[in-house]
């Protein structure tokens, strides 16, 4: 494993129960502060990709080293990877009725046994929160139930929450794809600053080519569950899009 690399899928592969091959011998490592994108057509596998990343989805083959960790096949191993693990959803899965600090002390959570987060968290934790807050530009709205707040600064909370874990890995499955392109950049370049100010490596799925091509270091494009493109945005040609686009599903015809 590179010394830089935060994570390492060495030949992966995900067959699901019903038989669908949504992932085929994948090979990559994600490096400290590298901002990476994945890219494909619905079905490609890249939700698959992301979740195998923390083991929400089991490897049928292949295996998934973590730096400082090593392979995660303890459960001790895996409480530590998730632990320091940030996962942003498309529909952010914030609790609507808590306020914004609430859900952001969620991301503390991990830190204490399950006795202790019954509890109201330590002094510090709060700190670490309001000081997440404060990065996304939510300070003001630390109060707020997030009901109230627009799709585009849940999702800043989201982020805030996945940061408060001290993270060293970042997944983003689709975050904008519920923004309109004005809170779809500002979310995209608060992400981007964020984790490369912390060194966290970081890897998202975008549908939108040109939002992946501006903030992405690296693409990877999939297509039926395998990498067909690996490399920095501009090495990413027609013929790659092509590929990434038009192949057909593995999935059984009826
Ligand atoms: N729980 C599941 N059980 C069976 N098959 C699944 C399951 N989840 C995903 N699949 C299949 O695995 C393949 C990859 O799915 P995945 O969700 O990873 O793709 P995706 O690229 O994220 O798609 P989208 O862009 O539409 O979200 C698809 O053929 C999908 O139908």
């Amino acid at each position: 494993m590179d010394t830089s690399a935060v994570v390492s899928l060495d030949r992966v592969g995900v067959v699901y129960d019903n038989g669908v091959v949504a992932l085929e011998s994948v090979s990559l490592q994600l490096k400290r502060g590298e901002f990476a994108i994945v890219l494909g057509s619905s079905g490609a596998g890249k939700s698959t990709l992301l979740r195998t990343l923390n083991h929400l989805r089991l490897p049928t083959h292949g295996k998934v080293t973590v730096e400082g960790v090593g392979e995660l096949t303890k459960p001790s191993a895996l409480r530590l990877h998730r632990k320091r693990t940030g996962m942003i959803f498309q529909q952010h899965q914030l609790i609507e009725r808590y306020s914004a600090l609430k859900n952001v002390l969620m991301g503390r959570l991990a830190y204490h046994s399950f006795w202790k987060s019954l509890l109201p968290l330590p002094k510090l934790d709060q700190l670490i929160a309001l000081d997440c807050l404060k990065r996304v530009g939510l300070i003001d709205k630390a109060l707020t139930p997030v009901k109230s707040l627009s799709g585009g600064q849940q999702q800043r909370v989201g982020i805030a929450r996945a940061l408060a874990q001290k993270p060293r890995l970042m997944l983003a499955d689709e975050p904008i794809a519920s923004l309109d392109p004005t809170s779809a950049h500002q979310v995209l370049a608060l992400l981007r600053d964020i984790c490369k100010s912390e060194g966290i490596a970081a890897l998202l799925s975008l549908h939108q080519l040109e939002f992946a091509k501006q903030y992405g270091d690296r693409i990877i494009g999939l297509a039926n569950g395998r990498v067909i493109f690996d490399g920095s945005p501009s090495a990413l040609h027609h013929q790659h899009l092509d590929e990434i686009y038009t192949k057909r599903s593995l999935e059984p015809v009826m």
